[in-house]
């Protein structure tokens, strides 16, 4: 069985634990306790393959609090980030966060394929209070390779679950890249050393 480790990152209050509880149960549940964090499990079938999905829901930080990531970007294999559409700072705090997963691979966590990311811009039902436009999120995605979604936890639950579905692939697809240079590498490297010893062998 895969498993399938993704975070889900946003500012205070922007619905993480919403969407999570939506796509679990189908429901939707107004408040919970923020003051802990959680992970959650989902055995789910998608492309033929069985796979263990582990869902991460941090205690969320103040927005203001400086955040490194590392052990995230250490452990998931993709991420969710949710802003609130009716609240511009939490907007500003979804793209710091992008921009700290997408800078450049330090040595801590080099990666041979990028960090599927999908940008989620929650509450849409709040149209009406609207503080963040549409093209802005999908610009602020479309710029930093991620994919991007507008939807509500509160109203939508089929929409919900297809984002989920959607950064999961992306994790599957990025998976089989590795796959791929890992063979490729190995493949290279199995030439070289039989060009070298190969052709002292003839030497000899
Ligand atoms: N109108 C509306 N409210 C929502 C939606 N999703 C979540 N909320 C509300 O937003 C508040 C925060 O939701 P949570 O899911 O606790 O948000 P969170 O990001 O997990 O919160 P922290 O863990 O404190 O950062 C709650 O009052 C939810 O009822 C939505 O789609 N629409």
């Amino acid at each position: 069985m895969n498993d399938v480790k993704l975070t889900v990152l946003g500012g205070e209050g922007t619905g993480k634990s919403a969407l999570i509880v939506r796509f679990l149960t189908k429901r939707f549940i107004g408040e919970y306790a923020s003051n802990f964090e959680s992970i959650y499990n989902k055995h789910l079938c998608l492309e033929g393959k069985q796979l263990n999905l582990e869902i991460y829901d941090p205690c969320s930080q103040p927005q203001k609090a400086k955040f490194s990531l590392t052990s995230e970007l250490h452990w998931a294999d993709g991420f969710v980030i949710v802003y609130d559409i009716s609240d511009r700072s939490s907007f500003a705090f979804a793209k710091a966060l992008i921009y700290r997963i997408r800078e450049p691979q330090t040595s801590h966590c080099k990666r041979p394929v990028e960090s599927a990311v999908l940008l989620v811009g929650n509450k849409q039902d709040l149209c009406h209070v609207r503080e963040v436009g549409w093209e802005e999120g999908h610009k602020l995605a479309l710029d930093n390779r991620c994919q991007f979604c507008e939807l509500s936890a509160a109203e939508q639950s089929l929409e919900v679950e297809m984002m989920f579905i959607r950064i999961i692939r992306d994790i599957l697809t990025n998976f089989k890249l590795k796959e791929k240079r890992r063979y490729s590498g190995s493949k290279s490297m199995a030439k070289l050393i039989n060009n070298v010893f190969g052709k002292r062998r003839k030497s000899v």
